[in-house]
């Protein structure tokens, strides 16, 4: 056994997380980071449209209109894309840290049915770092930030470099990335942190 695990919960020797000075301001609106990703793109007509916002903390909020496209039963969220809601927000706390990271783990409890036209209130926080390893929770409400909790998840994010897109990407979306001024600013943004 070489005792690595990906259990989502912090190993002895984890530390408390440290909100970046350059971090958003608590309130600010964090903008899209792909036009087509999935969870938060303008460029995805059946996408998600997360919306996430800074919190005070090494936090972050955000609000998800479950639209028709994602049913998964009759007037009902499908699990997977309410995942996908609750991955999204969770990634966003990499702008609280500066760090790009990516989803290693992500443990979901679907607590109630989700239904077409409702807006999900979504709330995640970093709990702790180990080295490249982020330890994260979120929930999603419904109704509004106090609502019935429907959702809640437990995950391990894994720090990585710009790097880690170029080579594993296909070349057609990262040399139309790359030609994006706009998305090579988001890409900065991170690659100049100490
Ligand atoms: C610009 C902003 C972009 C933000 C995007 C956010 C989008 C929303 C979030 C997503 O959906 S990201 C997409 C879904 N996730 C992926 O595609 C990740 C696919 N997996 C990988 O690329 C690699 O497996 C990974 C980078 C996660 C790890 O590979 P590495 O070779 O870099 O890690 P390594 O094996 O050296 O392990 C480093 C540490 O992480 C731990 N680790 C590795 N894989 C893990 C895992 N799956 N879960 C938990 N921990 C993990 C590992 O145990 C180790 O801990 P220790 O340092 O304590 O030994």
């Amino acid at each position: 056994m070489s005792g690595r695990t990906t259990a989502p919960t912090p190993p002895d020797g984890a530390v408390p997380p440290v909100r970046h000075p350059d971090a958003p301001a608590p309130g600010e609106t964090i903008g899209s980071h792909y036009e087509y990703c999935f969870g938060c793109g303008p460029g995805v007509p059946h996408g998600l449209h997360v919306e996430v916002r800074a919190g005070d903390g090494v936090c972050v909020s955000a609000e998800f209109r479950v639209k028709e496209a994602h049913q998964g039963a009759p007037g009902l969220a499908h699990g997977g894309v309410l995942a996908t809601a609750l991955d999204e927000t969770l990634g966003s706390l990499g702008w609280m840290l500066r760090v790009i990271a990516v989803t290693g783990r992500l443990e979901t409890d679907f607590l109630l049915p989700v239904p077409v036209d409702t807006v999900l209130h979504l709330h995640a926080e970093v709990t702790a770092v180990h080295g490249r390893k982020i330890y994260a929770a979120a929930t999603g409400r419904i109704g509004g930030p106090e609502g019935p909790l429907a959702l809640r998840a437990e995950a391990v994010f894994v720090e990585v470099k710009v790097d880690h897109f170029i080579e594993h990407g296909r070349p057609a979306e990262i040399q139309a990335t790359l030609a994006n001024p706009d998305q090579v600013k988001v890409a900065r943004a991170f690659e100049v942190n100490p």
